[in-house]
């Protein structure tokens, strides 16, 4: 379920974004009346709204003032739960989900690989057994043959080439230095994934002081860039933008020295062949060391510019930067204090990116609302849920988002959120093995009664477990909802962009 349309969605918390004039703002008070539902003590309350007089209603009288036209004439009713259209009933067929065994049962010393990197993995990384990828692909490539590798995500791709890469450079003699140029080249289509691989040839570098890693991103410092390529860098990481504005404009870029040898193409295949063979822009004959990680995705772009068990770190995806922006506003304005919020999304400027893709991936627990900027390669540790707020388009997306979760053998969950228009993607995903069980939305909505909601015990209590009851806990978070769009004109306004521009995204 979305919050894309109004008719046809089902909408687990609704938010009213229609401009209210600022004295008609609703507010939640206490009056003497009650209805039996609304009765928490001996004292009966009700809550009103303030300027339509309206009462926050039960679920039945809801209906029927919605349904006779009152709420329309009179500012809407915060309706949870009445106004949810009929959630249609999903068939699944029986699919039988792929199960890949990560690891390998196979240290790192069965390789035949420098002492070390061992362990340097050991200690630096905290690993000592390879995962099935790498076991696999580690001694093809240190024969020197070329690879295609594909797996699952999270299993240690990155690894699985930064190794051989690295345990190769280290046995030329005399001893590469700065001054032999590049020899290794990694494209990667996204700058935080580029600076995330960069940061792992650093630290598995560590042990063979004299090779140099080196980093080109768009939205560096092109002047700086440059000040680092003429001093020299061995092995080169970039986004494919940028690498050749760097090709064509600065002379220190030479990829001459970057001779004929292995190629290793990471990702999932997908129409990549066909790329590699019909793409004259990337010649692989005239390199030694060339990876391209998220191949297929770089393919695709045409070379154009382009969290520990018991933390609680979440990834919610969304179709557009305006959603993240205001979704991102709206939770940080309303639960401040109950989760730290981030987003990250494209417009942002390149220092905001990279900061917060720090911090997120340092912190013990937080929520990042981003867009699929976030989806493919990043390497988030210990993200345990990841919540698709808007469908993915296909089902190689749906994968490349889950996969922020369960890394390297940990577990993780995933949710979707399907509009009754959405569901064939079900198919989509089952065509691919790829099994997904319905939640009813009590299950999660039963959460909200742990949050500390101002009012909620007064709308609803639950008198065999004490406490709110779950609808009145999410109709009192909605309540906050409303009251802070309504009390803040710069959310108002994220809010009226955010929800207008999905429907743009998937028709426009
Ligand atoms: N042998 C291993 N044992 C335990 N953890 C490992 C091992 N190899 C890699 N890892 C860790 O697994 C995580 C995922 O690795 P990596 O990002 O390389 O996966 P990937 O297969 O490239 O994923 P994606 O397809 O999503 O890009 C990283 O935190 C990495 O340090």
């Amino acid at each position: 379920m979305t919050q894309k349309d109004d008719d046809n969605d089902g909408l687990m918390l609704h938010i009213t974004t229609n401009p209210v004039p600022k004295h008609k703002k609703r507010k939640v008070h206490k009056t003497e009346e009650a209805t039996e539902d609304f009765q928490p003590k001996a004292k009966k309350k009700k809550l009103l709204l303030k300027d339509s007089k309206k009462k926050l209603l039960n679920d039945s009288q809801k209906e029927a003032a919605t349904s006779s036209g009152e709420g329309q004439s009179r500012g809407r009713i915060s309706s949870l739960f009445a106004n949810n259209p009929e959630i249609p009933v999903v068939s699944h067929k029986k699919v039988k989900p792929v199960e890949e065994d990560v690891f390998s049962k196979e240290s790192f010393e069965s390789l035949d690989i420098h002492k070390y990197i061992v362990s340097n993995l050991k200690q630096n990384f905290g690993i000592t057994e390879t995962t099935q990828v790498q076991q696999m692909s580690i001694p093809i490539l240190l024969q020197g043959n070329d690879a295609l590798i594909r797996s699952q995500t999270g299993s240690g791709k990155t690894l699985a080439y930064a190794i051989p890469i690295l345990h190769m450079l280290q046995q030329f003699e005399p001893k590469i230095t700065r001054a032999d140029g590049i020899k290794a080249l990694v494209v990667i289509p996204t700058r935080e994934l580029a600076l995330q691989t960069y940061e792992c040839f650093n630290k598995l570098i560590r042990s063979f002081a004299w090779l140099v890693p080196g980093l080109l991103v768009g939205g560096e410092k092109k002047k700086s860039e440059k000040a680092r390529l003429r001093k020299g860098i061995n092995i080169l990481i970039g986004t494919p933008g940028r690498l050749l504005d760097h090709v064509e404009n600065t002379k220190c870029v030479n990829l001459s020295t970057v001779r004929k040898g292995i190629n290793i193409l990471i990702g999932t295949p997908g129409r990549l062949l066909d790329h590699v063979e019909n793409t004259k822009c990337v010649n692989l004959s005239t390199v030694q060391w060339f990876v391209l990680d998220e191949a297929d995705r770089l393919l695709d772009m045409g070379y154009e510019k382009d969290i520990e068990q018991g933390s609680r770190k979440m990834i919610v995806f969304m179709a557009t930067q305006d959603m993240v922006d205001y979704h991102t506003e709206l939770l940080t304005t309303v639960l401040n204090g109950s989760a730290e919020f981030f987003k990250l999304h494209g417009s942002m400027t390149q220092s905001e990116r990279t900061s917060i893709f720090k911090t997120f991936r340092a912190a013990e627990s937080g929520v990042l609302f981003c867009t699929d900027v976030a989806a493919r390669g990043l390497d988030l540790p210990n993200v345990d849920w990841i919540i698709q707020y808007t469908a993915p388009t296909t089902p190689s997306d749906y994968v490349h988002r889950v996969g922020r979760t369960a890394r390297a053998g940990l577990s993780g969950s995933a949710l979707i959120f399907l509009a009754p228009s959405e569901l064939p993607f079900i198919t989509m995903l089952e065509q691919k093995n790829i099994k997904l069980t319905e939640e009813t939305m009590d299950n999660h909505l039963n959460n909200l009664r742990l949050l500390p909601l101002e009012g909620a015990d007064e709308f609803q209590r639950d008198r065999r477990v004490g406490g709110p009851t779950t609808e009145a806990a999410a109709t009192a978070l909605q309540l906050q909802f409303e009251n802070s769009l309504y009390d803040q004109k710069k959310l108002h306004g994220l809010a009226c962009k955010g929800h207008q521009s999905v429907p743009l995204c998937l028709h426009g």
